[in-house]
């Protein structure tokens, strides 16, 4: 395969459960080889049933996908070597040691990295020989992955691999995707962590009821948000007071009290316009806050209008 070619290919992609609830409605996006992309969205957006079809679980109701060039469901005997998956819950039996499992585990997959290996790339190689039942739900997360890699994977996918780790579980883990990826490994992740989708992923796509509602790198995304300045105006000040917000560069304010909120697309005229009023006139703003958007302003702000969008239709309809 040439090595530019997308590793993962996916055009107007369909789920439907029994009932006709359509779950994924028509979403496509690519991967390339070596990047890592997140799939976020909203609880029930659609990312496992998404995740699950990659993985070849299930055939798709409509649209078409290629993971490594191979249909990953009629052609899983092609895809399933070459593929690494972690799944929300593992669900190995939990009397056996966490190097027995991982024997077991090895058992299953060609091409094997050695278990020590594999253990200690996720912290867990003193752990070996203590039964899986005694593990900690973090050590647990750590020992799926640890699986999931074993079998040295050109493809990995992670749902959500994270949960319930603490903060220095999480950037270890963040440590090991970023080392697999840079070795090569193309990494497709589910997170509910927009934190984490913003230091990990290359590139990204938020899923909101079943279709994409942006994509694009953590950049692009977050950069189609409006930046945000807060500040308070101190007594006998008021928001009439201000230069016209228009000629700052401001699509936006609210007041609450004595605290104004702008929002603007020019991040950098507003907040030089603002302070260099503030200057001449001899106002201190107090508590004054500037910040490009997050991602999680992206993602709620995605989430809502998408969501007054559907309000929007249904009224039409
Ligand atoms: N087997 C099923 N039968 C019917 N509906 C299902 C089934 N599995 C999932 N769904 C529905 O499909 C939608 C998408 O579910 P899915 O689990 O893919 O979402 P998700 O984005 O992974 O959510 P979460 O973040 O909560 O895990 C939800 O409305 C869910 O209730």
């Amino acid at each position: 395969m040439d090595t530019n070619e997308h590793v993962i290919e996916v055009t107007d992609l369909r789920r439907v459960y029994g009932g006709g609830f359509e779950a994924v409605r028509g979403i496509s996006f690519h991967v390339d080889r070596g990047e890592i992309f997140a799939l976020l969205g909203t609880n029930g957006a659609g990312k496992t049933s998404t995740v699950e079809l990659l993985e070849g679980l299930a055939r798709p109701d409509g649209g078409r996908i290629r993971v490594l060039g191979h249909d990953p469901y009629s052609e899983r005997a092609a895809v399933r070597p070459r593929t690494g998956v972690m799944l929300q819950e593992g669900g190995f039996p939990s009397e056996l040691t966490v190097a027995e499992t991982a024997r077991m585990w090895a058992g299953c997959v060609g091409g094997a990295r050695p278990i020590k290996e594999a253990l200690a790339l996720v912290g867990l190689a003193g752990r070996a020989d203590v039964r899986v039942k005694q593990l900690s739900g973090g050590e647990r997360r750590r020992l799926d992955l640890a699986l999931a890699v074993l079998g040295e994977p050109e493809v990995l996918f992670l749902d959500e691999p994270t949960t319930g780790l603490d903060a220095e579980g999480r950037r270890d883990t963040w440590d090991l995707v970023r080392a697999l990826r840079d070795a090569g490994t193309t990494v497709l992740l589910t997170t509910h962590y927009l934190e984490e989708a913003e230091n990990l992923a290359d590139r990204l796509a938020i899923l909101h009821e079943g279709r994409i509602a942006a994509a694009g790198t953590p950049a692009e995304v977050t950069g189609a948000q409006p930046s945000r300045i807060t500040f308070e105006l101190p007594d006998g000040y008021f928001v009439g007071d201000l230069p016209p917000l228009g000629e700052l560069g401001v699509c936006g304010h609210e007041v609450d009290g004595r605290v104004i909120r702008l929002r603007t697309r020019e991040l950098q005229r507003a907040a030089t316009g603002l302070l260099v009023w503030a200057e001449r006139a001899q106002v201190a703003l107090r508590r004054l806050d500037v910040r490009s958007a997050s991602l999680e302003e992206a993602f709620l702000g995605i989430a809502r209008e998408a969501s007054k969008r559907d309000e929007t239709e249904e009224v039409a309809a």
